[in-house]
């Protein structure tokens, strides 16, 4: 099991994404302030990250943008591609499949499943849509390794179970309902009003400061 905390990981993906946006622009060397104050985050916070998976670099012109990508990669990617099936073929899981298809070489989203007898049987968007009857066999058909749990929230706890005897080892949940699950498999409970909340929270409170600084 990986010692590097949660939050690490999160923002070494965030980084990366940074990082691959400077490459695209010719930028060659970048310095642990200037990546920091892109994540409103600490110079100290980013270089703790990066001495947390073993990087190092002469620091005098910055660190290297593309060794650091390739550094990172090392750490997050798997060395094969990663496959991952969509469970409610929605407004959302479409959304996903297609935002996701074809950016990310490593994470490729391979089936779908649905109850819906429209979506059942055909392709959405490149991606073959199966019965939920057929979930556990095409897991193992496929090597799904991670679902990403985009049904209705009141059927979401019914998956739990499916998910477990599938042998799925990560899930993404977007539903509003949090699930667990046993150790081995690692979830993340993605709520968006939670976060939009927390976004309200911060403008309230900046505009509060305003007012009471006028
Ligand atoms: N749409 C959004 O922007 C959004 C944003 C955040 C969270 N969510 C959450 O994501 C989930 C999906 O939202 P949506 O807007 O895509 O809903 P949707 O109704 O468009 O899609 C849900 C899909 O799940 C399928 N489904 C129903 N029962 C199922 C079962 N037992 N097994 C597998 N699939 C089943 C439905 O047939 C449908 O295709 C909801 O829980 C919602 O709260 C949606």
């Amino acid at each position: 099991m990986s010692e590097i905390p949660e939050k690490t990981i999160e923002r070494l993906s965030e980084y990366r994404r940074t990082l691959l946006a400077c490459h695209n622009q010719g930028i060659t060397h970048i310095f642990s302030h200037v990546l920091a104050g892109i994540h409103g985050i600490t110079a100290v916070q980013v270089r703790r990250d990066l001495m947390l998976i073993g990087f190092s670099s002469d620091t005098k012109k910055g660190y290297d943008v593309e060794v650091l990508i390739d550094f990172i990669s090392g750490i997050l990617d798997s060395p094969n591609v990663v496959n991952i099936g969509v469970l409610g073929m929605g407004n959302l899981g479409q959304a996903l499949t297609k935002y996701f298809n074809g950016r990310r070489s490593k994470l490729r989203i391979v089936a779908s499943f649905d109850v819906d007898g429209d979506k059942v049987g055909h392709e959405i968007d490149g991606i073959p849509c199966y019965g939920m009857e057929s979930f556990e066999e095409q897991v193992q058909k496929s090597d799904i390794k991670i679902v990403i749990l985009s049904s209705p929230t009141s059927i979401a706890s019914e998956l739990v179970v499916p998910i477990i005897n599938a042998g799925i080892k990560g899930v993404l949940n977007f539903t509003s309902m949090p699930l667990n699950f046993p150790r081995g498999i690692f979830v993340e409970n993605y709520d968006i009003t939670t976060v939009l909340e927390k976004v309200a929270y911060f403008v309230k409170e900046a505009e509060e400061s305003t007012d009471a600084q006028n």
